[in-house]
Formats: C-alpha cells, structure tokens, sequence
C-alpha cells in the first residue's frame, strides 16, 4: 500500500473550515470529504465520481449441510438477474450512476452468459465443515482476480470501488472468517442470511464451531483457503487492489466485511483506505463494526448483499465530495466569519 500523507488531511479541513457552515456543521459528511482526499491526494475530484461495482459469484460446498434456505441454482440464476439488469444491486446501481460488472470467479458449474466475466478458480468450493474449502493455490488465486480487476478498474479511471457478492451459502463461509479473525464465539457472530429460523440458526451456529476447531490456519491465506470461498477471496483482493491504486473501497455487508477482514489481516492499516458503508442487520455486523471502531455510513436494516448497502453509500460519498468542491468560501461569497474563528 502506498503510504498515506496526512497533511492532505489537514488541508482538506482547512478548506472545509473555510466553506460557508459553522466549522463542522455538516458532521460526518466532513470527515468522508477529507478521508476520499487523505487516500486519493485528489482535491479536485471530477464529479459524477466514476463508480463501479464488481459483483463476484461463487458457490459454496457447505450447502450440503443445510445452512441456507435457498438452493444453490438461484447463485446462477442471479447472474442471469444481474445480466439482464433486474436485480437490487442494478437498481441502486442506476440510481447512483455505477456501472455493474458481474464476475464467475467459482459458480458451480460452467456459465454461458453474455456479458460475464469469466475468471473461475474453482467450480464451487469444498464443504468447509469437513475438509478445506478451496487449495492454498485457489485462495490466492481468488485474491489475485480482484486485485487484477482493481487495477484494471483504476486504469480505466474508476474512482471509487464497490464490492458486491453472489453466492447461496456464503453467511456461512463469511461467518467463519469473522470469528478466526476477530476471535469472537460463533454465537455473537453467526446470524440468519437469507432467513433460516431458530433451529436453522442452532444448526449454522454448530457448524462453524466444528469448523474452527476442525480447521486452524497459520496465516489470513491459509484461512481463506480453509473456509472459503472464491467470491469472498476476489472481494479480499479487490480491496487490496483498490488500497494500492488509491482507489477507495466501500465495505458492503456481511460477506464483503468477511473479506475485509482477510485483507487487513494481510495489510495492516487496510482500514485507512476504505469506507464503511452500512451496517448489515446480519446478526454479527454491529459486533463487528465496534470492534474495529467503523462508523458506517448509512444503517437501513438491509441485509441483501451484492453491494447494495455500499452502492447506497456512494451517493452520500460523492455527495460529501460536490460540498467540498462547490461550495462558496467566507471569502469568496462575502460571508462575514463567526467568533470560532477568532480562538484558533
Ligand atoms: C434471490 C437472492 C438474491 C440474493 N442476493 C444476494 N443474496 C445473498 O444471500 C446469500 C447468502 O445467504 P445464505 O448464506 O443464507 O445463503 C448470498 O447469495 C448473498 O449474496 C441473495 C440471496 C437470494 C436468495
Ligand atoms: O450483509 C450481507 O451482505 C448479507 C446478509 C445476509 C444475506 N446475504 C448478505
């Protein structure tokens, strides 16, 4: 990761100070202007923000014990969705002006689908609740596809990036992770997805603690490999991408905070280079969230997934940055300044 200057940061508040408002009076809208400027060094961001969303699909082995309440077809069938432009992801997508890539990166089965991004590391994973979700060569593989797509991405001049996922069964797999990395017991972590009730719960709840016992990796790779999966992998490295190209990275829900938190295991600090952008009602997020000290930027109850929360987000982030760059000064609207400015 490049290093960050903050002295970018302390001029970005110069000049949000220095706008018509009492100092500070658009809160946290403020702090997003100066976080998008410390990460890109770009005071004079060009708006509309050119905003994409990759939305990676893989499948997972640990259906077969019965953790979702969804079949593992409807993981295709959404790239079908996707494709056609029908789904939550696209319509909030549209609203926000971002483009929608959708990736293959482990569906099971082959995909013919005009318009998919093909770049398969594994044809579904294994059952992580009896052996290791994917090889260590699948989980770098995996990495190494979102890091390539962030590059790509900030090559063709993608401001801000948005990570979305498609996969039946992927709570489970992103549950795992959370409680390895954070050390937190399955109880406080594992929640629903896509609606199992109490006794689904109890029963997704025993699996992931069979499986940190039964898996204990040595490194955030190892760890990938063991719990899986692919789309979780590609997230992990588009974040990590987006980090070296001073491209920011919006967290979405509970599967891309599973990636995060893969990612930051690997680059330390990882947090300074991205934003939050909701809190998942999945059961662990809030948890999660307080623990690292995120503030997410808008807290709806959603729970979909597919970049939703995080593509909802980017239209406050580029609202945050139009009031950075459009609006007046004291001086240059003849605003007379008020006795704040006089202490400091
Ligand atoms: C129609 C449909 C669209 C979705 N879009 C995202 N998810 C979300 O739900 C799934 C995870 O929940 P679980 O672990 O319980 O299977 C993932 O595919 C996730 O992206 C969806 C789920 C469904 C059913
Ligand atoms: O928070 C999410 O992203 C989420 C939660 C439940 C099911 N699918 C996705």
């Amino acid at each position: 990761m490049p290093e960050l200057d903050w002295s970018h940061y302390e001029r970005a508040s110069r000049h949000l100070d220095n706008l018509t408002k009492p100092k500070g009076s658009l809160g946290y809208l403020e702090e997003i202007a100066r976080r998008y400027v410390l990460i890109t060094e770009d005071h004079e961001p060009d708006l509309p923000l050119k905003k994409r969303v990759y939305v990676f699909a893989g499948d997972h082995g640990v259906v077969e014990e019965g953790v979702s309440t969804y079949p593992q077809e409807v993981t295709r069938q959404m790239i079908y969705n996707f494709l056609s432009g029908g789904a939550g992801i696209n319509v909030i997508a549209r609203q926000a002006g971002a483009e929608v890539f959708v990736v293959d990166v482990g569906v099971a089965g082959e995909v013919e689908a005009e318009g998919l991004i093909r770049r398969k590391i594994c044809y579904g994973t294994r059952n992580l609740a009896k052996e290791p979700a994917m090889s260590r060569e699948e989980a770098e593989k995996a990495i190494r596809v979102g890091m390539e797509l962030a590059e790509e991405a900030a090559k063709e001049g993608v401001k801000l990036l948005i990570p979305g996922d498609m996969g039946i069964g992927n709570t489970t797999p992103s549950a795992c992770l959370i409680c390895h990395f954070l050390r937190e017991a399955p109880e406080k972590i594992v929640g629903r997805g896509t609606g199992v009730d109490d006794e689904g719960l109890a029963h997704k709840i025993e699996v992931v603690r069979q499986a940190l016992t039964l898996h204990q990796p040595k490194d955030p790779v190892e760890a990938l490999a063991a719990f899986g999966g692919a789309e979780i992998g590609a997230i992990t490295g588009l974040f990590l991408g987006g980090a070296r190209h001073r491209v920011p990275v919006v967290v979405d829900g509970f599967i891309s905070l599973a990636g995060f938190l893969t990612a930051r295991a690997l680059a330390p600090g990882l947090e300074n280079y991205i934003f939050c952008g909701h809190v998942s009602a999945e059961n662990g997020a809030r948890v999660i969230l307080e623990k690292l000290k995120l503030r997410p930027i808008v807290d709806l109850e959603m729970r979909l997934g597919e970049g939703t929360g995080a593509a909802l987000a980017s239209m406050i982030i580029e609202t945050a940055l139009r009031i950075y760059r459009e609006m007046a000064t004291f001086d240059g609207a003849g605003v007379a300044r008020g006795k704040e400015f006089e202490q400091s």
